[in-house]
């Protein structure tokens, strides 16, 4: 007969909910709900493998970066395998340890299944078991998105789950999708040798970004790859060595043909497989779980966070929810809110993104006044030094009034670490020209790009004071 348990607290997913138990937790009964691999999406397909195949990619176009500076270097080969096996001889062990980790504490119980609401606070594993619990946590992450295409079940394919683990490099590579992950394999897999097509439905790739950013990067990658904008996907098919894909654009249809095809077409939330109506649990109309500012569902004692309730489905973003939901369940009495101002992102491609705050766009579409201040790499001293010639710049959008940052937006080398103090001054409402003034900026580092784009936004001086 199957078993049912009562405990304090029953985590689901043990991706960003496994930092929740901690020692103030010891004398909780806790279960920890499982259906995949232990550590979830970023630790084993998401961001810490990505970046680790991003760097040797970096490393790759070293010949090409060198060249014009004066050094001649040829790569010889990537080693695949030896990429391959760095990657996950790293990550597998660390998931194999916070398993194990988990399945002998004292007051945890681990149970390897997947889970869904069978009534009020009460939940039913695959086999059976029913768990009722004080407080639950739903962190169940999404999972990828599979665009549609005639055949495609028939055809092999690859998503973010499955790419990494390729037996062997493929000589080419069709890739379906225009943004984070699109533009981060595409990076990796050209640099890597792989011959790289592209498409994506939109005009320009990272459509989410500001719009000036998002075309510079465009045109970048679209110098690396075979790029089709405005291309959809109709039919896929299983050809003599590969697939081959029928695209429709605006000269017409095509076929593309490629040794691998690997779609990249957006994740969708979790919370659909859950049946959260048995407990009161609901979803808004992109399948997100509703939540409030203490991360509470509108069942009170059920809480979730991550990519399972979060639009942002971000790893930094999941991280702070789970700080925040170990709070107020340590604390219900004087619950914490969510920070959900400045979220920042970044895109570990070449040429890096990153960006906090309102594109330009935003700011025009909702009426609200700003000045523009832009500098590009190659004005600066670290700039010449790595020869840059102008594609890549730091854009800052500021409030007239306050000097406040409103935005800022990045391309180019190590923007996803530039941008920091950008993001520092919005959280903490520092005015531009104060951040500009009120500190030293290393000379001639490359920080001084943001320095300069403080500096040129049109602001007399302006100081929020
Ligand atoms: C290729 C890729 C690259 C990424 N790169 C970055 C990056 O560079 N930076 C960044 O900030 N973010 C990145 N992300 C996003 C980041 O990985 C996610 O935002 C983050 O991992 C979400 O954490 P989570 O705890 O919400 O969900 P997850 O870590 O996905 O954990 C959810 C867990 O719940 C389990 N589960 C689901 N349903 C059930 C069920 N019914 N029963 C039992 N268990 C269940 C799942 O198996 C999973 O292990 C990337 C994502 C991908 C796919
Ligand atoms: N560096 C990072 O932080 C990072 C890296 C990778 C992934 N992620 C996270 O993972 C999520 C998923 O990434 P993603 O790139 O898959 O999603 P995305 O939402 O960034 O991009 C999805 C792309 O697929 C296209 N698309 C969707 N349906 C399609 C269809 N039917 N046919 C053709 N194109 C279609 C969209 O137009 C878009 O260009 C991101 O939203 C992000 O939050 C983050």
């Amino acid at each position: 007969m199957p078993e049912s348990s009562h405990v304090d607290l029953c985590l689901i997913g043990s991706g960003s909910a496994n930092s929740i138990p901690d020692d103030r937790f010891d004398d909780w009964s806790i279960a920890l709900v499982e259906g995949g691999t232990f550590g979830g999406t970023c630790l084993n397909v998401g961001c810490i493998p990505t970046k680790m195949y991003v760097h040797p990619a970096d490393l790759a176009r070293t010949p090409e970066h060198a060249g014009p500076l004066g050094v001649d270097l040829t790569l010889d080969r990537v080693r695949w395998a030896d990429v391959r096996d760095r990657v996950f001889g790293r990550i597998d062990p660390i998931s194999a340890a916070g398993e194990r980790y988990r399945a002998e504490s004292r007051n945890i119980r681990l149970f390897r299944q997947q889970a869904r609401f069978v009534g009020d606070a009460r939940l039913r594993l695959d086999d059976g078991t029913e768990i009722t619990a004080d407080r639950f946590v739903i962190a169940a992450g999404s999972r990828v998105r599979i665009a549609s295409a005639d055949g495609l079940a028939d055809t092999p394919y690859e998503t973010s789950d499955t790419v990494m683990r390729l037996p062997e490099l493929p000589r080419s590579m069709i890739i379906v999708g225009g943004g984070y992950v699109a533009a981060e394999f595409a990076h990796v897999f050209s640099a890597y040798g792989t011959e790289v097509t592209l498409v994506a439905r939109g005009k320009a790739l990272l459509r989410q970004e500001d719009a000036e950013i998002s075309s510079r990067f465009t045109e970048a990658m679209g110098r690396r790859v075979d790029l089709r904008l405005q291309h959809t996907l109709r039919a896929t098919r299983r050809a003599e060595r590969g697939v081959e894909v029928d695209v429709d654009g605006p000269d017409g249809p095509a076929t593309l043909t490629a040794d691998v095809l690997l779609l990249a077409t957006g994740r969708i939330p979790n919370g659909d497989r859950l049946d959260l109506d048995r407990t009161g649990v609901t979803l808004d109309d992109d399948g997100y779980v509703v939540v409030d500012e203490h991360q509470q569902t509108g069942h009170p004692g059920i809480f979730a966070l991550g990519d399972v309730s979060s639009h942002h489905q971000l790893k930094h973003v999941a991280n702070h929810e789970a700080r925040v939901v170990q709070h107020n369940l340590l604390h219900p009495d004087a619950m914490i809110a969510s920070d959900h101002r400045y979220v920042p992102h970044a895109v570990f491609s070449s040429p890096q993104v990153a960006s906090v705050g309102l594109t330009e766009e935003q700011a025009f579409e909702q009426g609200i006044g700003y000045v523009v201040g832009q500098t590009a790499y190659a004005s600066t001293a670290y700039g010449w030094a790595l020869g840059e010639t102008g594609e890549h710049v730091v854009k800052l959008l500021a409030d007239p009034a306050t000097g406040l940052l409103l935005g800022a937006h990045l391309i180019g080398p190590d923007a996803s670490s530039l941008i920091q103090p950008l993001i520092q001054a919005m959280s903490f409402g520092q005015a531009a020209p104060d951040v500009a003034r009120g500190q030293y900026w290393i000379h001639p580092a490359m920080a001084e790009v943001v320095e300069n784009a403080l500096l040129a936004l049109p602001l007399d001086g302006r100081s929020a004071e």
